[in-house]
């Protein structure tokens, strides 16, 4: 493979003291709260790394590095900047001695990933087109259980309605999960583990199962396995219908998950029209109603998305409560972004290494 120009393809870490002695000298005990579990083994978290596919050159927005582990492999991998963002104060000094490492190369961030703006950490990236490839940013994460599926659900919304860090281009994500979730997240058409949650990541991305960390590898021992999963946000205009009319049509379809899809459908209904209007929307898709939903594949739930909004825009009533909320939230969130760019960031940036 050719390396791009720049020290930067070259670039390794000089001897540091190794994880497990950084969590030594600073004394850091893992906190249960916050889903605590370390990789020490650099070989595991190199393997990570390389799922996010190349980062030569690439921006990499890292959540929750704790002792850094992770961190070393990314600085590794030919990074152009990596920040970090991190809820435990405590890893703070470890992560400075990292930068210290990697002049130039890493921010450190003291937040919470569910509130932070990521898009305001690399600002930048608005002159890149959505869709341009290789994508500008990469997010990766060995990610604290406590907030690993709020996290997705929210990005995957963020990648529907382009906000939050898919604002400005075509960002990848390679975060890990409890084994189970990783599952949910990439089962397949007709698989025992197919649930809302497949539905909505497939929807919007082509999500691969990487592998799968046994949970004695972390320290401490979780009571479950982890799978690494690949998120690649799929090259469309624009979702086609809004995210939470999407949601509804998938929620209502998995209610009565061993039982015809129809049934769900029906709920979509008032009682007094359930039947032929259930009837009519899946003659319309052109789905099967005596299939489980389980055995639909995501063209088939497009299609019923479509059918329910086809709906929907002939009767407002069906749905008046969900377009008013979203075009509420829109509207708020367009008022709140004017607000925030005339004031300073809430999160603080503990170091800045172009200084
Ligand atoms: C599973 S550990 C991973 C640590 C390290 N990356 C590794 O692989 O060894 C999760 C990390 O996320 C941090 N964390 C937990 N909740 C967070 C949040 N809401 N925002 C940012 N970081 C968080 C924890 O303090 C911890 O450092």
């Amino acid at each position: 493979m050719m390396a791009s120009p720049g020290k930067l393809a070259y670039f390794r870490l000089p001897p540091l003291p190794t994880v497990g002695e950084l969590i030594k000298l600073y004394k850091l005990r893992a906190e249960k709260q916050l889903s605590q579990n370390f990789l020490f083994d650099l070989r595991l978290t190199d393997k990570i790394v390389r799922q996010a596919g190349s980062l030569r050159d690439a921006r990499v927005c890292e959540v929750g590095p704790g002792p850094g582990g992770l961190t070393r492999s990314i600085l590794n991998a030919g990074v152009s900047e990596v920040l970090v963002v991190e809820k435990d104060t405590r890893f703070i000094p470890g992560l400075k001695l990292l930068s210290e490492a990697a002049p130039g190369m890493l921010r450190i961030v003291h937040g919470d990933i569910l509130t932070y703006r990521m898009d305001r950490g690399f600002p930048e990236n608005v002159s890149k087109p959505w869709g341009e490839d290789p994508p500008n940013l990469h997010i990766i994460g060995n990610l604290p259980f406590s907030v690993s599926t709020p996290l997705i659900i929210k990005w995957l919304e963020n990648i529907a309605n382009r906000t939050g860090p898919f604002v400005y281009g075509r960002t990848r994500l390679t975060l890990t999960f409890q084994k189970e979730v990783a599952e949910r997240l990439t089962a397949s058409t007709g698989s025992k583990q197919r649930s809302r949650l497949s539905i909505m990541a497939q929807y919007l991305c082509t999500v691969r199962n990487c592998f799968t960390i046994p949970g004695r590898a972390f320290v401490p021992k979780p009571k479950v396995d982890v799978g690494v999963v690949h998120f690649t946000p799929l090259i469309q205009p624009q979702i086609p219908q809004p995210f939470k009319l999407v949601e509804k049509v998938v929620r209502n379809v998995f209610q009565f998950r061993r039982k015809h899809c129809h049934k769900g459908v029906e709920k979509l209904f008032p009682e007094v029209c359930r039947l032929e209007l259930t009837q009519e929307m899946m003659q319309k898709a052109d789905v099967d109603p005596t299939l489980r939903p389980t055995e639909l594949t995501i063209p088939q739930f497009r299609a019923l998305v479509d059918a329910y909004a086809h709906f929907c825009a002939h009767e407002p009533s069906l749905l008046s409560y969900e377009f008013r909320e979203e075009l509420r939230l829109k509207h708020l969130s367009k008022l709140r972004n004017r607000t925030m760019a005339s004031q300073p960031a809430q999160h603080q940036v503990l170091n800045n290494p172009t200084e």
